[in-house]
């Protein structure tokens, strides 16, 4: 018996042994196992980073050889980024936040690699005086390919040279003094409509209300029909989704933006032939939109309808983002500065124009200054393009750099605007200091420029400052607002607006 439990005992003893032998084995089987993964992946890791440091190298060393020797200046300091991305991720992410970095890092000219392309951007009068003066000589409009297909090349952003003066011409007569003076009325119907439709709502999201006015607004003076047609909603529903897809990779696949975009785009081409069609129609006395203007200059003659689509289509794309921009900066800034809303009320009683009754004219519009002072301060504090795209012809230099030819140029406006020594406090909202003999200098233009300087300046311009000239005196007159909130978070691409749209309660006066 008790010889069976002592051969039990060993048994069992011996099995436990084999079993923890059998186990530590393994265990080391699998250590050895792990360590040779580890060293694998330790190796594949290495090799990767060594390869991926290579490419980096090569790709930074390539661009710094990309200086042009013909030139005795350096390229401008920078980092290049990743191979093929470049920065364009950190741009995506930061947005306008990356350029101000950069700017503390290497100063008001630096290098970057963005959107696909060897870039240089440039800030301050002095250093951008060169790029906006020099189109056709050293410089060229350019914008992404996306927007070249989809506005189309009769667009005047397609434009270079002879033919880019000429379509300038037009649009600049069709939307010239003479003509705006027609269009007065027009504006203030659709901004009074806007404003009393806000007084009759609790709270409103003003950024997206000033949009809903620009597209009316654009629709009304641009093509002469109303938001209520239905045509024009479809219109409408059309511009947006080409407009919200416009910065996009051009591959035409089903799903992807410029898909989407393009056919957007062809059934804006059939609207307009349509309204066109219709204004042929119409007795050519009668001018109340810009499509009516349009077809009334003997230079239109020369220029071929599908160009005249692709201008009218740019115009509405042009003046969008930018003045709804704008006129919700308006609402904030006179919200915020309660004395500087006194005051514009004050001058418009003094000008006569306080009471709504009385018919706004462009003379009696354009004579108060008080009124020009806060639009301009405005677009000098939230410049609603940020700055514009050129591509180098040949290689010239700027302060002690070289910008090598081809490479993307970007002129600062925003930045330009924030650091220019005409303006003390920039970052305070003083529409006085437009009073100041000190801005009456020559380098203003090059110091402050919302729409840009010279030949690829906005040829919207006054059209657009009519428009937010006429806002404010309305909004002034006939209501008061109150924001829900006082300091928003300001997102500045496209265009400067508060992050939470403006939240806003409007009464009426
Ligand atoms: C506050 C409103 C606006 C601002 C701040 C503004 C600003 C600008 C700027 C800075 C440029 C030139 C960019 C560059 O140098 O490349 C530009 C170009 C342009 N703008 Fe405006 N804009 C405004 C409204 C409008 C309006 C209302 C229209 C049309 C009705 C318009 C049509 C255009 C067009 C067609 C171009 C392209 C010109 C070219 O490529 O030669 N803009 N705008």
């Amino acid at each position: 018996m008790l010889y069976q439990v002592n051969s039990n005992y060993v048994n069992l003893t011996q099995l436990m042994d084999r079993q923890f032998n059998d186990i530590s084995r393994r265990q080391v089987e699998f250590e050895n196992d792990y360590i040779q993964y580890t060293a694998h992946v330790a190796s594949i890791l290495a090799l990767g980073y060594l390869l991926l440091s290579t490419v980096v190298y090569v790709w930074r060393t390539y661009y710094e050889m990309q200086a042009d020797v013909s030139s005795s200046k350096p390229l401008p300091p920078g980092t290049m980024g990743y191979p093929i991305v470049g920065e364009t991720i950190d741009f995506a992410l930061k947005g306008c936040a990356f350029y101000t970095e950069k700017m503390v890092n290497f100063g008001k000219i630096f290098k970057t690699h963005i959107m696909g392309r060897p870039t240089i951007r440039l800030v301050g009068a002095d250093n951008i005086k060169k790029v906006v003066t020099g189109e056709n000589h050293i410089v060229q409009g350019m914008w992404p390919a996306s927007v070249r297909i989809l506005l189309g090349k009769g667009s005047l952003s397609c434009q270079t040279g002879e033919s880019l003066k000429q379509k300038r011409m037009v649009l600049l007569k069709a939307m010239g003094s003479e003509n705006l003076t027609y269009l007065v009325p027009e504006f203030q119907k659709v901004i009074v409509k806007c404003i009393n439709s806000w007084c009759q709502q609790k709270v409103i999201l003003g950024y997206l209300k000033c949009r809903d006015m620009t597209y009316t607004m654009a629709t009304k003076v641009i093509f002469g029909i109303d938001l209520d047609d239905e045509q024009c909603k479809e219109m409408v529903t059309d511009f947006k989704i080409l407009i919200d897809n416009l910065f996009c990779l051009p591959v035409k696949c089903p799903g992807l933006a410029f898909q989407k975009a393009t056919q957007a785009r062809v059934k804006l081409t059939a609207h307009i032939k349509t309204l066109l069609a219709q204004s042929a129609d119409r007795n050519s006395g009668e001018e109340t939109c810009v499509l009516d203007m349009f077809k009334n200059l003997p230079e239109t003659a020369l220029v071929p309808e599908d160009d005249i689509i692709d201008m009218l289509i740019e115009l509405m794309f042009g003046g969008h983002h930018t003045t709804s921009s704008a006129c919700c900066s308006i609402l904030l800034h006179l919200s915020q500065n309660g004395e500087i809303r006194e005051k514009a009320i004050e001058s418009l009683k003094e000008n006569g124009v306080m009471d709504t009754s009385v018919d706004l004219t462009y003379a009696q519009i354009n004579q108060m200054t008080y009124i020009d002072n806060i639009v301009k301060e405005v677009l000098r504090l939230k410049p609603p393009v940020g700055g514009g795209f050129r591509k180098a012809l040949k290689t010239f230099e700027v302060g002690k750099y070289q910008v090598p030819k081809d490479w993307t140029v970007i002129y600062s406006i925003r930045e330009t605007h924030n650091t220019s020594p005409l303006f003390g406090r920039p970052q305070e909202f003083l529409p006085e200091r437009w009073n100041d003999d000190s801005l009456n200098v020559p380098d203003l233009r090059f110091n402050y420029l919302p729409f840009g300087v010279g030949a690829r300046s906005c040829p919207g311009e006054k059209f657009a400052k009519l428009k937010l000239k006429i806002f404010l005196i309305e909004v002034l007159r006939r209501s008061r607002w109150t924001l829900h909130n006082d300091s928003p978070e300001i997102v500045l691409l496209p265009s400067p607006h508060p992050k939470d749209n403006l939240p806003v309660t409007f009464t009426s006066l």
